[in-house]
């Protein structure tokens, strides 16, 4: 059986992107954008991207994971270090990060360096999750195959009982990773789909080329 998706078509014709228009700096118009999408309060999760990285077997893998911060440096998410992501990463810390915002029809790719960030910053975000998530970073060895849902109960239960009415510490191998991109491109559906794609490579510490790419 073959199943067609054919008529699913959208047309894009809400922005544009224009040369004239955009700053020289890319993490202020990936501000601006975040904030923009912000004030549609419609747009869930404005926060997830895609991070792709290299495996060990040499594939890519994406999986959607939330951007908890940015700024003039960086992007950064929290996972467990060990995971698929974690090992890929140790081994090979290029990666991709895509953004993608049906609501105002703009896609962003940014493609750089990921870091870990430091254990301080890691523990001051892991203290702010609600405890049930801080539980859940102990109980998830992430990636790993499982037997059940309950032999993840069960491990959860047993922290309960061990944290209760105690502070929960940062599991060492549970923290952030800081994207230091070169790289972003800024993706705007138009009509025909003749979108605008600017995209902005660094120069150095603070120039960035601006290129238009073809559609
Ligand atoms: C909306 C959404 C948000 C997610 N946020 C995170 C996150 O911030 N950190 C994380 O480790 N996994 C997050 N996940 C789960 C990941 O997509 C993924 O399943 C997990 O990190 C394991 O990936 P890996 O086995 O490739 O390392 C999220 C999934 C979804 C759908
Ligand atoms: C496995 C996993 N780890 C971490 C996170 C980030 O969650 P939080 O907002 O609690 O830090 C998520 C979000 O869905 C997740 O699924």
């Amino acid at each position: 059986m073959k199943n067609r998706l054919h008529d699913y078509r959208k047309l894009y014709e809400k922005h544009q992107l224009l040369e004239e228009e955009i700053p020289t700096d890319p993490f202020e118009l990936f501000h601006y954008w975040i904030k923009e999408t912000e004030t549609n309060k419609e747009v869930e999760e404005i926060n997830t991207m895609t991070v792709s990285t290299v495996g060990l077997d040499g594939f890519p893998r994406s999986r959607v994971v939330l951007l908890k911060e940015y700024d003039r440096e960086g992007f950064v998410f929290y996972t467990n270090y060990l995971s698929e992501k974690g090992k890929s990463i140790e081994n090979n810390p290029k990666v991709s990060l895509t953004f993608f915002w049906p609501a105002s029809e703009r896609q962003v790719l940014i493609k750089g360096i990921a870091r870990k960030v430091s254990d301080a910053e890691s523990d001051e975000y892991f203290q702010s999750r609600p405890r049930g998530s801080q539980l859940g970073a102990w109980a998830s060895n992430q990636s790993s195959v499982i037997p059940s849902r309950e032999f993840l109960q069960k491990k959860l239960d047993l922290l309960e009982k061990e944290y209760e009415n105690k502070p929960i510490p940062r599991p060492s191998h549970w923290g952030g990773y800081k994207v230091i991109p070169s790289e972003f491109e800024f993706w705007q559906g138009r009509p025909n789909r003749l979108h605008d794609r600017i995209s902005y490579s660094r120069e150095n510490e603070l120039e960035w080329k601006i290129d238009r790419l073809a559609p």
